[in-house]
């Protein structure tokens, strides 16, 4: 049996006391749940809703990080500095930043490399945009970006990854892929990776999809074989949506 996840990427939103606020919705209205659950807050707010959430089951995770340990990156984070307030897992290679931030699978190869090396877990995140997709070309995409990304990673580096399938196309548009077209689309990333390494492998890792779930879709899409959860954006802003959504993971 597969970890379930369902993460919540709040994105740029929520200063100091509503990131607290939201915090202290969530834990009065998330259940506990068989699937992990994660928020991950912006930076500045990491350190508080760690310690917040001391002893609860929800995890903190960050957004981002930089490939260097440390050194002359202004306005960057390591991965040290993140492991240094108790963050686990970070989100590597979100469509905003590889469309907004000019982050290319060569880049992010090198963030997975010093994620792993500080110890920490990564939740991989890859989609093709509309215009891939009308053109037919969203499985080349996809394999071009596991490959470049992470493909060079032994196969036992894999027990620290969770993939994230996000369709740009779904990201805050309202528009979900169907629970076809993302169990279609997670069958092949098993595919492409029993490929790369084996089946134990693609069997093992754990495929979020992401784009526009809401607590009305959620089920649906979390029942398909091969979708093992979800990465959340504008529906992880509210306690009671974000609970459901868990809910509907189990
Ligand atoms: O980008 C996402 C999660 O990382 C998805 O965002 P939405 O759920 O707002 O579409």
């Amino acid at each position: 049996m597969r970890n379930k996840i369902v993460a919540g990427n709040w994105k740029m939103n929520k200063n100091s006391a509503e990131t607290a606020e939201l915090i202290d919705d969530l834990i009065s209205t998330v259940k506990p749940a068989s699937a992990e659950v994660m928020i991950a807050p912006t930076f500045v707010n990491l350190a508080a809703a760690v310690n917040k959430l001391d002893g609860s089951s929800i995890e903190v995770v960050a957004q981002n990080m930089h490939f260097a340990e440390s050194g002359a990156f202004t306005g960057e984070i390591s991965g040290d500095m993140l492991r240094s307030i108790g963050i686990q897992t970070v989100i590597l290679g979100h469509s905003e930043r590889r469309a907004y931030f000019g982050e290319d699978d060569a880049l992010l190869a090198k963030k997975v490399d010093a994620a792993l090396k500080v110890g920490m877990r990564i939740i991989f995140c890859f989609g093709e945009e509309l215009q891939e997709r009308k053109a037919g070309d969203h499985f080349n995409v996809v394999e071009r970006q596991l490959k470049n990304g992470l493909f060079h990673l032994n196969a036992s580096s894999w027990g620290q990854i969770v993939l994230a399938y996000e369709p740009v196309w779904a990201i805050g548009t309202g528009e979900t892929a169907s629970p076809e077209q993302a169990q279609e689309m997670h069958a092949f990333i098993r595919k492409t990776i029993a490929t790369a390494y084996d089946e134990s492998v693609s069997q093992k890792v754990t495929i979020l999809y992401g784009g526009s779930v809401k607590p009305g879709n959620a089920k649906e899409i979390f029942s398909k074989e091969d979708v093992d959860g979800g990465l959340i954006g504008g529906a992880s802003l509210v306690a009671a949506d974000f609970a459901a959504i868990v809910a509907a993971a189990q």
